[in-house]
């Protein structure tokens, strides 16, 4: 059987560590595109040279040139800009929305079959333009933001509980932005919920609190940080779970950004919620029945993330 084609579009921080990861796991060959000259080569030439000590027979090239996406199974976008302490995710929007444009053109004219995840921010409202400007069925167009944000999430929860990181899951829903929805009835150790974790008197409600606003801060923290970009490392990790679960047809249940069409009363938006990823893309949304608290909150993220397309549509007439 050949080998799939992973193409990582945009060669930076994420994109060279979803190369290696790719590479190390074997998913396939793997082509680096982004628009600056050398870039995706360099890196391409360098994780070449990590095959004879790693033994991984993936070919891996950088390219400046869509033409060599053609035939993708799995894109993943990173392309454009990230941001830097003191901005928002949504200061990104005018440059990143042209950059997805040029994405999802290439996408279209290259590679109109692939699973499509994209990464850039702010997350909602470029993966909305992505799927618009590249014409994709909605079900094979993604965004990637719930799995790091739950990621992070339960990583700050196992700690808390002191407990491996094995037993506990964690949803966050909604936009990846400040007003995501970290959901403690669904976030669990070995099954039991953090509700009933706090009634057994193993963490304090105080606590969570902190813990859930630690985790909607979770980027801004990593960049006050790094000051130079952003997050990458797990970033990357996310992305490829969700392309395993779409090239190995895993059917994973994972909070991902996808088109609502209904489901929790939203419709034709791009927003966080549990999906199952399969063979098929986006092969089901999963309605969690959610407190009122809950619920209201999703809403509050709703708002801001509508807000964000109203504000893509002023700039690319073409949206609307
Ligand atoms: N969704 C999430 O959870 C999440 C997490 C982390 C970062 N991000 C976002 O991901 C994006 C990438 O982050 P990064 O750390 O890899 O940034 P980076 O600056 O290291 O890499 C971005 C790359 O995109 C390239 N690029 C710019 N315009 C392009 C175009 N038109 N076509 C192709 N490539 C182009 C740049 O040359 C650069 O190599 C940022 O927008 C960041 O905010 C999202
Ligand atoms: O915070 C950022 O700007 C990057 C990313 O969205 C993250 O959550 O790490």
């Amino acid at each position: 059987m050949a080998r799939k084609k992973i193409a990582l579009i945009g060669a930076g921080n994420i994109g060279g560590t979803l190369a290696h990861l790719a590479a190390l796991k074997s998913l396939g060959d793997i082509v680096l595109f982004d628009v600056v000259e050398g870039v995706p080569q360099g890196k391409a030439l360098d994780l070449t040279q990590c095959a004879p000590v790693e033994g991984f027979d993936a070919k891996i090239i950088g390219t400046n040139d869509y033409a060599d996406i053609a035939g993708a199974d799995v894109i993943i976008v990173t392309a454009g800009v990230a941001r830097k302490p003191g901005m928002s995710r949504d200061d990104l929007l005018g440059i990143n929305l042209k950059v997805m444009k040029s994405v999802g053109e290439g996408i279209k004219a290259n590679a109109p079959d692939a699973f499509v995840i994209c990464i850039t921010n702010p997350l909602d409202a470029m993966v909305w333009a992505l799927r618009e400007f590249s014409g994709l069925p909605a079900e094979k167009v993604v965004g990637m933001a719930g799995v790091l944000d739950s990621s992070r999430f339960s990583a700050f929860l196992a700690e808390e509980f002191q407990v491996s990181i094995k037993d506990v899951t964690s949803f966050v829903l909604g936009g990846h932005g400040d007003t995501m929805v970290p959901v403690i009835e669904y976030s669990t150790v070995s099954g039991i919920p953090v509700p009933d974790l706090i009634k057994m008197g193993r963490s304090t409600q105080e606590k969570i609190d902190a813990i859930i606003k630690r985790t909607r801060g979770g980027g801004g923290e990593i960049v006050a940080l790094l000051k130079t970009g952003s997050a990458f490392y797990a970033p990357a990790t996310s992305a490829i779970s969700m392309a395993e679960s779409y090239l190995y047809d895993q059917k994973r249940v994972l909070p991902a950004a996808v088109n609502l069409t209904g489901q929790y009363g939203v419709d034709n938006l791009y927003v966080g919620v549990p999906v199952v990823i399969g063979a098929g893309g986006v092969e089901q949304i999963v309605e969690i029945a959610l407190s009122d608290e809950a619920k209201a909150n999703l809403d509050v993220s709703v708002e801001a993330v509508k807000e964000l397309l109203v504000a893509c549509k002023a700039i690319d007439p073409s949206l609307n």
